[in-house]
């Protein structure tokens, strides 16, 4: 797993930039819920830009777990596609990881 995580080093996204930005995970951000659980709105600040975008939150108990999440960080990071949302960053820590 630490080899993998190496590899997206580059997208680490620092936690105090996604509570910034989703208020601390605050419900009024929910814009949805998935199989990985909830998903939250932000601005976040990158590359000297603003963009809303779009925070998956792992939560354990949905039953999914770091292998299918990091799946999709891979996936997500290795295609584009007009259909397919962009991967700006990611995180991952020993409670959870968000994209
Ligand atoms: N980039 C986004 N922009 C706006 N809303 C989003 C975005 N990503 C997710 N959502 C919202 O969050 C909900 C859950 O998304 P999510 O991708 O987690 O669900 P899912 O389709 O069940 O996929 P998965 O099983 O991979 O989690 C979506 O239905 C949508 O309402």
């Amino acid at each position: 797993m630490e080899a993998f995580m190496e590899e997206f080093q580059h997208l680490k996204i620092q936690l105090q930039e996604i509570n910034l930005a989703t208020t601390n995970f605050d419900m009024n951000n929910v814009i949805g819920k998935g199989g990985f659980g909830m998903v939250y709105e932000g601005v976040l600040s990158h590359s000297k830009r603003q963009s809303m975008v779009a925070f998956k939150r792992l939560n354990r108990s949905n039953g999914q777990g770091n292998c299918e999440f990091l799946k999709e960080i891979m996936m997500l990071s290795r295609y584009t596609h007009e259909n397919l949302i962009s991967l700006l960053g990611s995180l991952s820590g020993p409670n959870s990881i968000f994209v």
